[in-house]
């Protein structure tokens, strides 16, 4: 049988002796779309720090492909997992320049980039809506336009697993719609799966396959949609919640009372 895509086991991590995350396990598998649905401050980030590789867990492992990361060179690793965060955008780079990043990993030393690599950046930067502002500098986009060159970046990396960390937060509701609906379509397409930090519930909801609702760095609910009940986002986040059915989605509002 084929190893999962990602397995986390019994992971504990946090800063130093400041332990954020407690006895994290899941699975993921090729195709699955994952949200991690918390309140601020859980570890959501922190989370996508160990499973990219950037923070060491303090107990437990994180295998990708049957692999522990910590085996992994960075650009071995880069081959696999790519990550789209604000924290390591730089901004002093042409759209194109920037979008290009994500072949790195794949540059043959020796034999440097190849038609390939340039048809890729088009398609990504194509399938973002960014390739007529290819030339334009990074620090001269909008925080929306610059989001959807950090989400092309990640694409042109080929990865295996794709990991967001509140990939839409600065889109506007129809770009929020069509990038997760594209990296969706992606994820079928290529066989890949989608990490995702998520604080729109309601978005959450139409694209995942799966969540992971997380309460003081640890793991309250893992599995289908339907693991989001109005009891459990009471628990989480200290509010009353009503659940909805409409055309077949599920979706969460807040309650007044
Ligand atoms: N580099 C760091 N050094 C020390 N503590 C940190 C560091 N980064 C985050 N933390 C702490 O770890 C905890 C979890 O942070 P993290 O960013 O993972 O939460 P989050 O669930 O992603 O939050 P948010 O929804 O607000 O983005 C917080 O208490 C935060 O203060």
């Amino acid at each position: 049988m084929q190893n999962p895509l990602l397995e986390v086991r019994s992971v504990s991590a946090g800063y130093g002796s400041k332990l954020i995350l407690r006895d994290i396990t899941f699975t993921v598998n090729r195709g699955d779309f994952l949200s991690i649905i918390a309140p601020n401050g859980t570890g959501k980030s922190t989370l996508l720090r160990c499973i990219g590789g950037v923070l060491p867990v303090q107990k437990g492992s994180i295998n990708i492909c049957g692999q522990d990361i910590r085996a992994f060179s960075r650009r071995a690793l880069a081959k696999k997992i790519a990550v789209v965060s604000e924290e390591d955008a730089t901004f002093d780079y042409s759209v194109y320049q920037t979008a290009f990043m994500g072949r790195f990993a794949h540059i043959s030393r020796f034999g440097g980039e190849t038609p390939e690599d340039h048809r890729i950046v088009q398609q990504v930067l194509n399938d973002v809506g960014m390739w007529e502002k290819r030339q334009v500098n990074m620090s001269q986009l909008s925080q929306g336009e610059r989001q959807k060159v950090l989400i092309a970046r990640a694409l042109a990396q080929c990865p295996e697993l794709l990991l967001l960390d509140e990939p839409t937060s600065h889109l506007d509701i129809r770009n929020q719609f069509l990038i997760l609906k594209l990296i969706k379509e992606l994820t079928a397409k290529n066989n890949i799966a989608v990490i995702g930090v998520l604080h729109d519930i309601n978005l959450a909801l139409r694209f995942s396959t799966h969540l992971a609702l997380l309460k003081d760095g640890r793991m309250l609910a893992y599995g289908s949609p339907d693991v989001l009940t109005e009891e459990i986002l009471g628990v989480m986040y200290g509010l009353n919640f009503v659940l909805r059915h409409y055309e077949g989605y599920v979706y969460v509002q807040p309650s007044y009372t």
